[in-house]
């Protein structure tokens, strides 16, 4: 058994609201070669933890970095930016080591751990331990005196002067000395490889003005500071492993972002790991552009804080909503899941894997469009060797990352998808029933499969388990299980659910007048998924009341409209009065399909003659056994 323990520590999250050890709060395991000697005493601790009854596996750091962290402190200073390298994301490290610290984030909720080994050929950034350099990948606005200032010639979105800016005025302040050293000792050769940007603070698409590219430069000729930044840090939405999360708002265009920020502590090396850990997520986020992962706007560097500014995702996590309302339906799952494999096709299509996917780090937006968050953990993957380092939360870790040994690839992140399937459908990961080292045995060790409710469809079952296949080379990827029935008949649920509507609505579609509620739902790519308890209504009583001369337009338009998708919806009895979710007899069949495993087996998986996927060479990884010594070497 890998030694990774690491000690319980005090977080919480998503803002006042402790979440349960299933949750965000289960624990980041922090895990290192040069932590062995905390092992015993991490791992008393951590069989402490039961999943139900303990908040905490970790953090090796005992108290937070952001003990007396003051929301409303830190105020920005106009210091330079941080410029993250913006090569390709094969183009090397670029973040650079913290001397493997990795993971020690106190009240870390997931594993992390390292192995020695360096051959992954993985751009792992925790791996970079001879640069020394916490920026590695950054080019930090400082000339070699040491002063705050850029060190090149104006680009796009620089603070070098812009029209009607006054960028001379601005307060400099002395580099920061843990960033100073950072930025100056870089030896990923990016820092002077000429493809930097700088990360301005864009509002976010449709803002009605335009902010300066770089908060603190002035557009409007003032000289005081406050035009430094628009964004002002509201109530605090979340705390994570690496950081405080605040809802932001923008006072020139009334538009929100979620900051996510990790102060900045000179000679503190739990700062010092998560500041890596934010740069790891700017550099990552930064390249991606995807609608079910939260969009990067930009980052901020101030004396006290590094600040990443996020998409404002209000409606909470999965795991959030699962607290709340319980399991959802399978309608909702399947929608859900539809979205994260969308985003999770598109992660692994740049061969980054995302490494902690969990109903903790997937966001609801009220339209019930997922958002993959939490990207501290994501690697990029450089060849088509497998990564050898540990990271992840225990309960959603696959086999091959919980035994260490032979590296792990993109398949992880299905693993944990079948384990997140599993979350939405029972509010519980699996494995829940046993503690921390228990079910990491379980999990690593044996050939148990985790627990299926029965009540799921057939086609709920097989998806879960081609996911929780052992073997991670039998897993499908990502972009083949969109075609998995359980995803796929979605679309024939919504077109089916769309021709139903109209002939509800039969004004709606003859260019008379459309309900902005029916063009809404109809435009969306989650429409088909509706509430579960309207499934088992008989279809028919709700059209005929549709027919009825009452129900007009006017009735219509003037409805409230829920997203079809909302898990919200799932438990109340007044929305299945809503005519304006009329339900479909697609989903009275719900839990009647047929398919099952051997069926999908049609499909190409990563061993089979179609598939694309990177790893189609990686070797099967081989488990090992507790007691005996990691195996690193590929087979
Ligand atoms: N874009 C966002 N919009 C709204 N809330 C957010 C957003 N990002 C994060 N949060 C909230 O903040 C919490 C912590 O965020 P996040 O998980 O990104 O921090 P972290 O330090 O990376 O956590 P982890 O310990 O999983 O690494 C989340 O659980 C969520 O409640």
């Amino acid at each position: 058994m890998p030694a990774w323990w690491s000690k319980r520590s005090s977080k919480s999250r998503e803002g006042s609201n402790q979440e349960n050890s299933h949750g965000k709060n289960d624990k980041k395991i922090c895990s290192i070669t040069e932590n062995k000697r905390k092992s015993s005493l991490d791992e008393a601790a951590l069989r402490k933890n039961s999943p139900r009854g303990s908040k905490e596996f970790a953090g090796s750091g005992g108290s937070s970095g952001f003990s007396g962290f003051d929301s409303d402190s830190g105020e920005k200073r106009g210091l330079p930016l941080p410029e993250p390298c913006v090569s390709d994301l094969g183009a090397g490290g670029g973040i650079g080591g913290a001397a493997g610290g990795v993971g020690f984030g106190p009240g870390s909720g997931s594993v992390s751990s390292v192995s020695s080994s360096g051959s992954s050929g993985v751009e792992d950034h925790d791996n970079n331990q001879g640069s020394g350099s916490l920026f590695g990948g950054y080019r930090l606005s400082v000339d070699h005196r040491g002063h705050g200032g850029r060190s090149r010639s104006p680009v796009p979105g620089s603070r070098s002067p812009v029209p009607g800016s006054r960028t001379t005025s601005r307060p400099t302040s002395p580099l920061h000395p843990l960033l100073g050293v950072m930025s100056l000792d870089s030896s990923t050769g990016r820092l002077e490889d000429g493809k930097s940007q700088w990360h301005p603070l864009p509002l976010p698409p449709g803002s009605p003005t335009s902010p300066p590219s770089v908060p603190g430069t002035r557009t409007t000729g003032s000289t005081d500071n406050s035009t430094l930044s628009k964004w002002k840090k509201g109530k605090l939405l979340g705390r994570g492993t690496f950081g405080h999360v605040y809802l932001g708002f923008n006072s020139r265009s009334g538009q929100m972002c979620a900051i996510k920020e990790v102060k900045v502590i000179s000679d503190d090396s739990t700062s010092k790991e998560c500041l890596k850990q934010l740069k790891q997520e700017i550099d990552l986020l930064s390249q991606l552009s995807h609608s079910n992962i939260v969009r990067y706007y930009g980052s901020e560097l101030s004396e006290e804080t590094l600040s990443v500014y996020l998409e404002y995702v209000s409606g909470g996590s999965i795991h959030k909503l699962l607290q709340e309302y319980g399991a959802f339906t399978e309608p909702v799952i399947q929608n859900y899941t539809r979205q994260i494999l969308s985003g999770l096709a598109y992660l692994h299509g740049r061969n980054t894997v995302h490494r902690d996917i969990k109903g903790a780090n997937i966001l609801v937006d009220p339209n019930g469009e997922i958002k993959l968050v939490d990207f501290g953990m994501a690697k990029h993957i450089m060849t088509c060797s497998s990564m050898l380092s540990f990271k992840g939360s225990p309960y959603w870790m696959a086999p091959e990352v919980v035994m260490n040994t032979n590296g792990y690839s993109l398949a992880v992140d299905i693993w944990s998808l079948g384990c997140t399937i599993l979350e939405m459908a029972t509010s519980k990961p699996p494995w829940s029933q046993y503690e921390g080292v228990a079910a990491i045995f379980k999990i690593g060790n044996s050939k148990d499969m985790p627990d299926i409710p029965d009540y799921i469809s057939n086609d709920a079952k097989s998806f879960i388990k081609l996911c929780l296949q052992r073997d991670p080379l039998a897993r499908p990827t990502a972009s083949q299980l969109l075609d998995h029935p359980f995803i796929r008949d979605q679309s024939t649920t919504r077109v089916a659910n769309i021709n139903i509507t109209r002939d509800a609505f039969p004004r709606t579609f003859d260019g008379s007048r459309t309900p902005p509620a029916l063009e809404l739902h109809s435009n969306r790519t989650n429409a088909n998924s509706c509430d579960g308890d309207f499934a088992m209504k008989p279809v028919v009583n709700n059209i005929r009341a549709l027919k009825n001369p009452r129900d007009d337009g006017r009735m219509i338009t003037s409805m409230p409209v829920s997203p079809c998708s909302s898990p919200l919806r799932q438990h109340g009895s007044a929305h299945r009065s809503s005519y304006l979710s009329p339900p479909h007899p697609a989903f009275a069949m719900m839990g009647q399909s047929s398919y099952n495993l051997t069926d999908f087996s049609l499909y190409p998986t990563r061993q089979g003659p179609y598939t694309h996927d990177l790893f189609l060479d990686t070797p099967l990884l081989k488990f090992q056994t507790p007691g005996t010594s990691p195996r690193t070497r590929p087979i």
